[in-house]
Protein backbone atom coordinates (compact mmCIF):
# COMPACT_ATOMS: atom_id res chain seq x y z
CA UNK A 1 0.00 0.00 0.00
CA UNK A 2 2.77 2.48 1.13
CA UNK A 3 6.39 1.82 0.56
CA UNK A 4 9.20 3.86 1.40
CA UNK A 5 12.37 3.18 -0.66
CA UNK A 6 16.00 3.91 0.05
CA UNK A 7 14.42 6.97 2.19
CA UNK A 8 16.68 9.56 4.01
CA UNK A 9 16.28 13.20 5.38
CA UNK A 10 18.99 15.65 6.28
CA UNK A 11 18.13 19.45 7.75
CA UNK A 12 20.45 21.83 7.75
CA UNK A 13 21.02 22.88 11.23
CA UNK A 14 23.28 25.15 13.14
CA UNK A 15 24.25 29.22 12.45
CA UNK A 16 23.71 29.88 8.70
CA UNK A 17 22.50 26.65 8.10
CA UNK A 18 26.16 25.07 7.77
CA UNK A 19 25.53 22.07 10.08
CA UNK A 20 23.84 18.63 8.51
CA UNK A 21 21.61 16.49 11.05
CA UNK A 22 20.51 13.26 9.18
CA UNK A 23 16.78 12.37 10.99
CA UNK A 24 16.68 9.35 8.85
CA UNK A 25 18.99 7.20 6.92
CA UNK A 26 18.44 5.46 4.05
CA UNK A 27 15.12 3.39 5.21
CA UNK A 28 12.72 1.01 3.27
CA UNK A 29 9.41 -0.77 4.64
CA UNK A 30 6.33 -0.84 3.55
CA UNK A 31 2.97 -0.51 5.10
CA UNK A 32 0.21 -3.17 4.59
CA UNK A 33 -3.65 -3.41 4.36
CA UNK A 34 -5.09 -4.32 7.70
CA UNK A 35 -1.71 -4.70 9.40
CA UNK A 36 -0.39 -2.25 12.24
CA UNK A 37 3.53 -1.16 11.55
CA UNK A 38 5.34 -0.30 14.68
CA UNK A 39 8.21 2.62 14.03
CA UNK A 40 9.99 2.10 17.56
CA UNK A 41 13.26 4.18 18.35
CA UNK A 42 14.61 5.94 21.43
CA UNK A 43 13.95 9.78 21.39
CA UNK A 44 15.54 11.48 18.11
CA UNK A 45 15.95 8.65 16.11
CA UNK A 46 14.08 9.65 13.63
CA UNK A 47 10.45 8.41 14.09
CA UNK A 48 8.24 11.60 13.90
CA UNK A 49 9.82 12.45 10.64
CA UNK A 50 9.32 9.40 8.84
CA UNK A 51 5.76 9.90 9.75
CA UNK A 52 5.65 13.34 8.81
CA UNK A 53 7.32 12.97 5.23
CA UNK A 54 4.50 10.03 5.04
CA UNK A 55 2.20 12.54 5.61
CA UNK A 56 3.79 14.87 3.25
CA UNK A 57 4.06 17.73 5.98
CA UNK A 58 7.86 17.20 4.35
CA UNK A 59 9.77 15.79 1.61
CA UNK A 60 12.91 13.03 1.40
CA UNK A 61 15.98 14.17 0.86
CA UNK A 62 16.37 11.27 -1.31
CA UNK A 63 14.77 7.73 -1.95
CA UNK A 64 10.86 7.93 -2.25
CA UNK A 65 7.56 7.28 -0.76
CA UNK A 66 5.12 6.13 -3.04
CA UNK A 67 1.14 5.12 -1.97
CA UNK A 68 0.19 2.69 -4.60
CA UNK A 69 1.31 4.37 -7.76
CA UNK A 70 1.79 7.58 -6.32
CA UNK A 71 4.96 9.66 -5.52
CA UNK A 72 3.84 11.36 -2.16
CA UNK A 73 6.93 13.50 -2.74
CA UNK A 74 5.89 15.14 -5.88
CA UNK A 75 2.49 15.64 -4.31
CA UNK A 76 0.43 19.45 -4.19
CA UNK A 77 -2.70 21.21 -5.00
CA UNK A 78 -5.50 18.70 -5.80
CA UNK A 79 -3.42 15.74 -5.72
CA UNK A 80 -2.28 16.20 -2.09
CA UNK A 81 -5.74 16.95 -1.08
CA UNK A 82 -6.98 13.70 -2.60
CA UNK A 83 -3.88 11.66 -0.82
CA UNK A 84 -5.73 13.23 2.58
CA UNK A 85 -8.98 11.67 2.05
CA UNK A 86 -6.71 8.24 2.25
CA UNK A 87 -4.26 9.27 4.67
CA UNK A 88 -4.25 10.60 8.03
CA UNK A 89 -2.45 11.51 11.01
CA UNK A 90 -3.13 11.82 14.38
CA UNK A 91 -0.47 12.73 17.23
CA UNK A 92 0.99 12.85 20.98
CA UNK A 93 -1.11 16.04 22.33
CA UNK A 94 -4.86 15.77 21.47
CA UNK A 95 -5.46 19.32 23.09
CA UNK A 96 -3.05 21.21 20.95
CA UNK A 97 -4.90 20.34 17.55
CA UNK A 98 -8.41 21.60 19.07
CA UNK A 99 -8.84 25.00 19.51
CA UNK A 100 -9.77 26.09 23.09
CA UNK A 101 -12.40 28.54 21.97
CA UNK A 102 -14.14 26.24 19.77
CA UNK A 103 -16.69 23.46 20.54
CA UNK A 104 -14.50 20.06 19.53
CA UNK A 105 -17.23 19.14 16.58
CA UNK A 106 -15.55 22.11 14.99
CA UNK A 107 -12.88 19.53 13.45
CA UNK A 108 -15.93 17.66 11.71
CA UNK A 109 -17.20 21.06 10.03
CA UNK A 110 -13.90 21.52 8.56
CA UNK A 111 -13.63 18.20 7.08
CA UNK A 112 -17.17 19.06 5.40
CA UNK A 113 -16.43 22.37 4.56
CA UNK A 114 -13.44 20.87 2.78
CA UNK A 115 -14.50 17.65 1.66
CA UNK A 116 -18.33 18.01 1.48
CA UNK A 117 -19.54 20.97 0.94
CA UNK A 118 -22.56 19.52 -0.82
CA UNK A 119 -23.80 17.33 2.13
CA UNK A 120 -26.81 18.47 3.38
CA UNK A 121 -27.34 19.21 7.38
CA UNK A 122 -29.58 15.82 8.40
CA UNK A 123 -27.23 14.04 6.30
CA UNK A 124 -24.10 15.11 7.84
CA UNK A 125 -24.80 15.07 11.48
CA UNK A 126 -26.06 11.42 11.00
CA UNK A 127 -22.86 10.65 9.79
CA UNK A 128 -20.84 12.23 12.40
CA UNK A 129 -23.10 10.80 14.89
CA UNK A 130 -22.11 7.18 12.76
CA UNK A 131 -18.78 7.70 13.07
CA UNK A 132 -17.81 9.16 16.84
CA UNK A 133 -19.84 6.06 17.45
CA UNK A 134 -17.79 3.82 15.83
CA UNK A 135 -14.89 5.44 17.75
CA UNK A 136 -17.01 4.01 20.97
CA UNK A 137 -17.72 7.25 22.36
CA UNK A 138 -21.72 8.11 23.35
CA UNK A 139 -21.90 11.11 20.49
CA UNK A 140 -25.01 12.37 22.54
CA UNK A 141 -21.76 12.52 25.40
CA UNK A 142 -19.07 14.57 23.44
CA UNK A 143 -20.66 16.48 20.69
CA UNK A 144 -21.16 20.20 21.48
CA UNK A 145 -18.50 20.13 24.07
CA UNK A 146 -15.48 22.47 24.53
CA UNK A 147 -11.78 20.42 24.20
CA UNK A 148 -11.22 21.22 28.08
CA UNK A 149 -14.63 19.42 28.91
CA UNK A 150 -13.11 15.86 27.62
CA UNK A 151 -10.69 13.59 28.48
CA UNK A 152 -7.11 13.16 26.65
CA UNK A 153 -8.31 9.52 25.47
CA UNK A 154 -11.79 11.59 24.48
CA UNK A 155 -10.28 13.87 22.13
CA UNK A 156 -7.27 11.42 20.42
CA UNK A 157 -10.78 8.73 19.75
CA UNK A 158 -12.72 12.27 17.97
CA UNK A 159 -9.56 12.83 15.69
CA UNK A 160 -9.83 9.05 14.58
CA UNK A 161 -13.79 9.67 14.59
CA UNK A 162 -12.76 13.09 12.04
CA UNK A 163 -10.13 10.44 9.80
CA UNK A 164 -12.59 8.10 9.29
CA UNK A 165 -15.02 10.44 7.88
CA UNK A 166 -12.91 10.44 5.03
CA UNK A 167 -11.81 7.17 2.85
CA UNK A 168 -9.58 6.13 5.30
CA UNK A 169 -6.70 3.69 4.25
CA UNK A 170 -3.80 4.34 6.57
CA UNK A 171 -3.15 6.60 10.18
CA UNK A 172 -0.15 7.73 10.91
CA UNK A 173 -0.38 7.58 15.01
CA UNK A 174 2.65 9.38 16.19
CA UNK A 175 2.99 8.64 19.80
CA UNK A 176 -0.70 8.94 20.24
CA UNK A 177 -0.68 7.36 23.45
CA UNK A 178 1.83 8.47 25.53
CA UNK A 179 0.23 11.53 27.57
CA UNK A 180 -2.89 9.41 28.37
CA UNK A 181 -3.39 7.60 31.27
CA UNK A 182 -3.05 3.57 31.33
CA UNK A 183 -7.10 3.08 31.91
CA UNK A 184 -7.39 5.32 28.30
CA UNK A 185 -4.19 3.85 26.93
CA UNK A 186 -6.08 0.63 26.57
CA UNK A 187 -9.42 1.52 24.91
CA UNK A 188 -7.10 4.05 22.13
CA UNK A 189 -4.59 0.73 21.74
CA UNK A 190 -8.05 -1.27 21.20
CA UNK A 191 -9.05 1.24 18.52
CA UNK A 192 -6.00 0.95 16.30
CA UNK A 193 -6.65 -2.59 16.89
CA UNK A 194 -10.30 -2.30 15.49
CA UNK A 195 -9.08 -0.11 12.33
CA UNK A 196 -6.82 -2.66 11.48
CA UNK A 197 -9.71 -5.40 11.86
CA UNK A 198 -11.51 -2.82 9.24
CA UNK A 199 -8.72 -3.29 6.87
CA UNK A 200 -6.65 -0.01 7.46
CA UNK A 201 -2.70 0.18 7.70
CA UNK A 202 -1.56 1.73 10.99
CA UNK A 203 1.66 3.40 11.83
CA UNK A 204 2.01 3.31 14.58
CA UNK A 205 5.26 5.56 16.21
CA UNK A 206 6.38 5.05 19.79
CA UNK A 207 9.04 4.93 21.87
CA UNK A 208 7.65 1.94 24.14
CA UNK A 209 9.12 -1.33 23.27
CA UNK A 210 6.02 -3.25 24.99
CA UNK A 211 2.94 -1.18 23.37
CA UNK A 212 4.74 -2.22 19.71
CA UNK A 213 4.75 -5.82 20.89
CA UNK A 214 0.82 -5.48 22.51
CA UNK A 215 -0.37 -4.01 18.92
CA UNK A 216 1.44 -4.65 16.32
CA UNK A 217 2.26 -7.01 13.26
CA UNK A 218 4.92 -5.90 11.72
CA UNK A 219 7.92 -3.91 14.09
CA UNK A 220 10.46 -1.05 12.60
CA UNK A 221 13.45 -0.66 14.96
CA UNK A 222 15.15 3.12 14.31
CA UNK A 223 18.53 4.01 15.63
CA UNK A 224 19.71 7.19 14.30
CA UNK A 225 17.77 7.33 11.67
CA UNK A 226 18.55 3.94 10.40
CA UNK A 227 16.83 0.93 10.53
CA UNK A 228 18.57 -1.77 12.56
CA UNK A 229 16.06 -4.28 12.92
CA UNK A 230 12.24 -5.15 11.06
CA UNK A 231 10.19 -7.96 9.90
CA UNK A 232 7.13 -10.00 11.66
CA UNK A 233 6.62 -8.73 15.32
CA UNK A 234 7.07 -12.08 16.48
CA UNK A 235 10.17 -12.60 15.02
CA UNK A 236 11.65 -9.25 16.07
CA UNK A 237 10.20 -9.68 19.81
CA UNK A 238 10.97 -13.07 19.52
CA UNK A 239 14.03 -13.66 18.29
CA UNK A 240 16.11 -10.63 18.50
CA UNK A 241 19.23 -10.51 16.37
CA UNK A 242 20.67 -6.78 16.70
CA UNK A 243 22.42 -5.98 19.80
CA UNK A 244 20.35 -2.73 19.90
CA UNK A 245 16.88 -4.45 19.50
CA UNK A 246 18.27 -6.49 22.75
CA UNK A 247 19.75 -3.86 24.40
CA UNK A 248 16.20 -2.66 23.92
CA UNK A 249 14.14 -5.50 24.88
CA UNK A 250 16.16 -6.45 28.54
CA UNK A 251 15.71 -2.80 29.21
CA UNK A 252 11.90 -3.02 29.60
CA UNK A 253 11.14 -3.21 32.96
CA UNK A 254 9.40 -6.18 34.32
CA UNK A 255 6.86 -6.79 37.34
CA UNK A 256 8.99 -8.68 39.75
CA UNK A 257 12.50 -7.60 38.51
CA UNK A 258 14.35 -5.51 40.28
CA UNK A 259 16.49 -2.71 37.88
CA UNK A 260 20.02 -4.23 39.14
CA UNK A 261 18.89 -7.69 38.14
CA UNK A 262 18.20 -6.80 34.69
CA UNK A 263 20.76 -8.29 31.79
CA UNK A 264 23.23 -5.95 31.04
CA UNK A 265 23.51 -4.55 27.75
CA UNK A 266 25.31 -5.97 24.74
CA UNK A 267 28.28 -3.77 23.43
CA UNK A 268 27.26 -1.71 20.52
CA UNK A 269 30.13 -0.35 19.10
CA UNK A 270 29.75 -1.12 15.23
CA UNK A 271 28.42 2.13 13.21
CA UNK A 272 26.93 0.36 9.55
CA UNK A 273 24.82 2.53 7.02
CA UNK A 274 23.95 -0.82 5.10
CA UNK A 275 20.31 -1.52 4.52
CA UNK A 276 19.22 -4.04 6.81
CA UNK A 277 19.47 -7.91 5.09
CA UNK A 278 17.00 -10.86 5.32
CA UNK A 279 18.30 -13.03 8.08
CA UNK A 280 14.94 -15.39 7.91
CA UNK A 281 11.42 -15.14 6.12
CA UNK A 282 10.14 -11.46 6.92
CA UNK A 283 12.94 -10.47 9.46
CA UNK A 284 15.76 -7.76 8.36
CA UNK A 285 18.65 -7.07 10.41
CA UNK A 286 21.51 -4.70 9.58
CA UNK A 287 25.11 -5.52 9.40
CA UNK A 288 26.69 -5.43 12.88
CA UNK A 289 28.89 -8.35 12.62
CA UNK A 290 27.69 -10.68 15.16
CA UNK A 291 27.89 -14.32 14.42
CA UNK A 292 24.08 -14.56 14.85
CA UNK A 293 23.41 -12.03 12.46
CA UNK A 294 25.60 -13.39 9.58
CA UNK A 295 24.04 -16.87 10.55
CA UNK A 296 22.00 -17.97 7.52
CA UNK A 297 21.41 -14.47 6.01
CA UNK A 298 19.47 -14.19 2.31
CA UNK A 299 19.72 -11.15 0.30
CA UNK A 300 17.56 -7.82 0.82
CA UNK A 301 14.47 -8.25 -1.03
CA UNK A 302 12.90 -4.56 -0.79
N1 LIG B 1 12.77 20.67 11.52
C1 LIG B 1 13.95 20.19 11.97
N2 LIG B 1 15.09 20.90 11.79
C2 LIG B 1 16.26 20.40 12.20
N3 LIG B 1 16.43 19.20 12.81
C3 LIG B 1 15.34 18.46 13.03
C4 LIG B 1 14.03 18.92 12.61
N4 LIG B 1 13.14 17.96 12.96
C5 LIG B 1 13.83 16.97 13.55
N5 LIG B 1 15.15 17.27 13.59
C6 LIG B 1 16.22 16.42 14.14
O1 LIG B 1 16.14 15.16 13.49
C7 LIG B 1 16.39 14.09 14.41
C8 LIG B 1 15.20 13.15 14.45
O2 LIG B 1 14.09 13.83 15.03
P1 LIG B 1 12.66 13.16 15.20
O3 LIG B 1 11.75 14.18 15.82
O4 LIG B 1 12.23 12.57 13.91
O5 LIG B 1 12.97 11.99 16.23
P2 LIG B 1 11.97 11.13 17.12
O6 LIG B 1 12.49 9.75 17.10
O7 LIG B 1 10.57 11.32 16.64
O8 LIG B 1 12.16 11.76 18.55
P3 LIG B 1 11.07 12.02 19.70
O9 LIG B 1 10.60 10.68 20.15
O10 LIG B 1 11.85 12.74 20.75
O11 LIG B 1 9.98 12.86 19.08
C9 LIG B 1 16.69 14.76 15.76
O12 LIG B 1 18.09 14.88 15.87
C10 LIG B 1 16.04 16.12 15.62
O13 LIG B 1 16.72 17.07 16.41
Amino acid sequence: MLRLTGVSKTYRTGAFGRGTTHAVRNVSFELRPGEVTSLIGESGSGKSTIGRMVLRLTRPTAGTITFGDTDVGRLSGAGLKEYYRHVQGVFQDPFSTFNPIFRADRVFAMIRQSYFPSARDEEWRERVAEVVASVNLNPDLVLGKYPHQLSGGQLQRLLVARALLLDLRLLVADEIISMLDASTRIDVLNLLADLKERGLAVLFVTHDLSLGNYLSDQTVILRRGAVVERGDTEKVFGDPRHPYTRTLLASVPRLGTRWDDLPVPEADSHECDAPPEEVEDGHFVACFGTDSVHHGRKSESV
